[in-house]
């Protein structure tokens, strides 16, 4: 099993290296990373970890900044992504901060450190232990911020 992590420089914080910790504390898997400038780069990252270096499933970390063409980008990147996964028939997880989630920079650190961490466990869950998915399914999880809990009639 091997888990690919593409991730950007455009990004404020490391989040490949934040992944490459979370998935080391939870499986022993072989990982493969890519980092990109920017969040358009991800799509042929990914697809090259699939392809070209073996990767069974692949993580796409990425920070979307604040303004409207920052916004476009991110749609078209996210676009790319889904496209790579139909092509290639392999999961990638798309862990996107968009900058203007977080109120300053603090709270953006730590969302997307946050984020990226419970993103990491539900590639290793994804990858090894689906079962650990079924278990959680409609509980209403999301990753960063708290959990919103399942809608009770
Ligand atoms: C406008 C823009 N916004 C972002 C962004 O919000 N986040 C990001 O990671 N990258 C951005 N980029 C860069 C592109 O994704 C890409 O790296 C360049 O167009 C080079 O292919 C661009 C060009």
């Amino acid at each position: 099993m091997k888990i690919g992590i593409a991730d950007t420089t455009f990004a404020r914080v490391d989040m490949g290296g934040i992944a490459i910790d979370e998935i080391r504390k939870h499986a022993s898997v072989g990982l493969e990373r890519y980092v990109v400038p920017g969040i358009k780069d991800l799509p042929v990252a990914c697809k090259k970890l699939i392809e070209e270096r073996g990767c069974d499933l692949v993580m796409a970390l990425g920070m979307p900044g604040g303004a409207e063409k920052d916004k476009v980008c991110a749609h078209e990147a996210s676009q790319g992504l889904i496209i790579c996964q139909l092509m290639t028939n392999r999961h990638i997880i798309e862990v996107f901060v968009h900058e203007d989630e977080a109120k300053d920079g603090k709270e953006l650190a730590w969302l997307m450190e946050q984020r990226t961490r419970e993103h990491a466990v539900n590639a290793v869950r994804l990858a090894l232990r689906p079962k650990d998915l079924e278990k959680l399914a409609g509980t209403g999880q999301r990753q960063g911020f708290e959990d919103v809990g399942p809608a009770r009639p």
